[in-house]
């Protein structure tokens, strides 16, 4: 369970599914980090760009649960919330978030007892391209696996 979590927080991290939602409106004039904001203002934290920024994370353009886990194969937990922001931050996060959680993990525990994995072909895949449809971003085309059922 908790290398799934890890895979759950690197998947969401790697390829963040909503990538423009963030949204915020300045209900006032704010200067932050020197920039000044006039009230009205709309500013956007955008996760997949937070998330493959060198400056949150080490290796960022690698997949790799393991930076979830600490050095005993305990989950790691950071400190800094905003450099991981799949569902939004603040009181206005994801109501759906535990219900995503929950249906992904699920799904993949399901998917694993039941089946052996594989990469589907030559074994050597084939490159997974992600594309936004405005709102959501997800694989541009299908996403090709070998099942094989566990006996
Ligand atoms: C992997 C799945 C999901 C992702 C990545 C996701 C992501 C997000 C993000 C980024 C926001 C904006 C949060 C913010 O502005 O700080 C949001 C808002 C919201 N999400 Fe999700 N979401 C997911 C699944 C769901 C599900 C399953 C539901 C409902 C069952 C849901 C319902 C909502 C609602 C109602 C809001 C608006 C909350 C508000 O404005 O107060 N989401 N979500």
């Amino acid at each position: 369970m908790k290398y799934l979590d890890a895979v759950y927080k690197e998947t969401l991290r790697y390829y963040p599914p909503v990538i423009h939602f963030v949204n915020r409106v300045c209900l006032s004039d704010i200067t932050i980090r020197g920039q000044f904001y006039p009230k009205g203002s709309i500013i956007k934290a955008q996760p997949f760009t937070i998330h493959r920024s060198e400056t949150n994370w080490e290796e960022a353009e690698v997949f790799n649960p393991d930076r979830f886990m600490n050095e005993n194969g305990e989950e790691k937990t950071s400190k800094d919330g905003l450099k991981w922001i799949p569902f939004g931050v603040g009181p206005r996060y994801c109501v759906g978030m535990r219900f995503a959680e929950m249906e992904f993990k699920t799904t993949i525990a399901k998917l694993v007892d039941t089946f052996e994995l594989s990469i589907w072909g030559d074994g050597n895949g084939e490159e997974m391209i992600p594309e936004c449809n405005g709102i959501i971003m997800r694989p541009k085309g299908p996403v090709r696996l070998q099942l094989k059922k566990r006996k």
